[in-house]
């Protein structure tokens, strides 16, 4: 018996206007995984998200949340799912507890210690009395999956959860949806940072314009990924150009950065470097530039064309 699937949204289509915000995307997620819409900013993730949560309707094609459609469940379809779009809200002058325990009231109450299980869950114990009116950015964000949490969803939905946070918040959220994850609860997210879809998810799709620039498992995305690229600085960049002929890299001059650049797979990148060494040739820098997921993302969401018109 095949199980059913957790989020089956085929061939979803959303305009405005002439714009299509998206373009007939298909995306599942099975139960268990950790599952990443990534893209630049305005690829249509928050607006697929809207759809899934019932915010907005599909122009077209069908989205199914654990075998549920919104037209036969309405709002039952959202029975098992919680999560936020965008940033989630909360009374700054109550403690987190306070709006936790107004959004449990809010949605027909709640098990007895769940309260104090989510926030220890999102490491907010020891702040969960305070207003939230003192909370950093990052505290607020793990407010709202302590929030989601609270109605024990079996699909927990974060759009761009790690947004505007700084690199300690960022880590703690990272940390926070791999503990969820290990716990067995299938998280669908967006994100713009390949990093954070590498780091955490089991799948991708990948978002431009509104279309599925890349769908697959975060190997099968590797496996595409370029060559890593560096920035050289050398005492001789002449002569390092010219030691680069029998070696496996490509070297350039970066008219616009100064110094070189350089590009091949990291072992001859490597061997190059120790040949310039060996020639007596200065290194200055060896800088890692992007990597090579980075350079694949940006290939694959290069949006330096209009967005594609509506047909009508
Ligand atoms: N209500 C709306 N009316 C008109 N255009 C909209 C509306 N909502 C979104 N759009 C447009 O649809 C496109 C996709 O927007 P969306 O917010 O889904 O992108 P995104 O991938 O979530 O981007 P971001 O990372 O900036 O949130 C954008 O061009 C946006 O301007």
């Amino acid at each position: 018996m095949t199980r059913e699937l957790a989020v089956d949204a085929q061939g979803v289509t959303k305009t405005y206007g002439s714009l299509r915000a998206v373009d007939d995307i298909t995306i599942q997620v099975a139960p268990g995984e950790v599952y990443g819409v990534l893209g630049p900013n305005g690829a249509g993730k928050t607006t697929f998200l809207r759809m899934l949560f019932g915010l907005i309707r599909p122009d077209s094609g069908t989205i199914r949340i654990f075998g549920n459609t919104w037209r036969e469940a309405g709002v039952g379809t959202l029975a098992g799912v919680a999560g936020f779009i965008e940033s989630p809200r909360f009374y700054p002058y109550l403690t987190g507890r306070q709006n936790l325990e107004g959004l449990a009231v809010l949605d027909g109450g709640t098990a007895p210690g769940r309260i104090d299980d989510v926030l220890e869950l999102v490491d907010l114990a020891d702040r969960a009395d305070r207003k939230v009116g003192g909370y950093s950015y990052g505290m607020r964000q793990r407010l709202g999956v302590a929030a989601s949490l609270l109605r024990e969803p079996r699909l927990l939905v974060l759009d761009e959860p790690a947004n505007g946070l700084d690199p300690a918040g960022i880590r703690d959220m990272r940390a926070l949806v791999k503990r969820l994850a290990a716990s067995g609860l299938t998280v669908l997210l967006s994100s713009h940072h390949m990093d954070e879809v590498e780091e955490i998810c089991d799948n991708v799709t990948i978002m431009r314009r509104g279309s599925v620039a890349f769908h697959g498992t975060i190997a099968e995305l590797r496996a595409m990924a370029p060559d890593p690229g560096h920035a050289l600085r050398t005492s001789n960049d002449t002569a390092a150009v010219r030691l680069a002929e029998g070696h496996a890299v490509r070297v350039a001059v970066d008219d616009e950065e100064g110094g070189l650049t350089v590009t091949g797979p990291q072992h001859a990148v490597s061997t190059y470097v120790a040949s310039l060494v060996a020639a007596g040739i200065d290194l200055r820098a060896l800088t890692p530039t992007q990597t090579p997921l980075e350079a694949l993302f940006f290939m694959l969401t290069d949006d330096d064309e209009p967005r594609q018109e509506a047909a009508g």
